[in-house]
């Protein structure tokens, strides 16, 4: 990722996706690997961001997340994406 991203890759930045006239960054779709890019790139990739959305928003209403500290964050490159160790997380209830 920071082959791709650049060094801070791993740190929350909302900002990097704002250019310095405040409008939404543009990035190459080669760039996520998730769907992919090119004329056989995932049909479905809108839907399939809207639903991640509107399920986000329901669950991080709900609950806190917590990476579990020390753990090695890293994804495998493959048709499908996905994390090498997994990505462990302390899950609560919000009150
Ligand atoms: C998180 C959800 C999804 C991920 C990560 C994902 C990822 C991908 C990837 C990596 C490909 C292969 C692209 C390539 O060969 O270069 C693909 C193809 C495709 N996806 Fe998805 N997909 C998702 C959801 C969906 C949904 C919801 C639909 C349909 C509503 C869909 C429909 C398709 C279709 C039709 C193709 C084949 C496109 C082609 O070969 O021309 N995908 N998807």
């Amino acid at each position: 990722m920071r082959s791709i991203w650049g060094e801070d890759a791993l740190d929350f930045k909302p900002e990097r996706w704002i250019s310095d006239s405040g409008d939404l960054r543009h990035e190459p779709s080669y760039k996520f690997m998730a769907f992919n890019a090119g004329p056989r790139a995932c049909l479905g990739k809108h839907v399939a961001l809207m639903q991640i959305k509107i399920v986000a928003v329901e669950i991080i209403q709900k609950y806190d997340f917590e990476v579990t500290k020390g753990d090695k964050i890293k994804p495998v490159p493959s048709v499908i994406l996905r994390m090498k160790h997994g990505l462990s997380v302390k899950v609560t209830k919000k009150i």
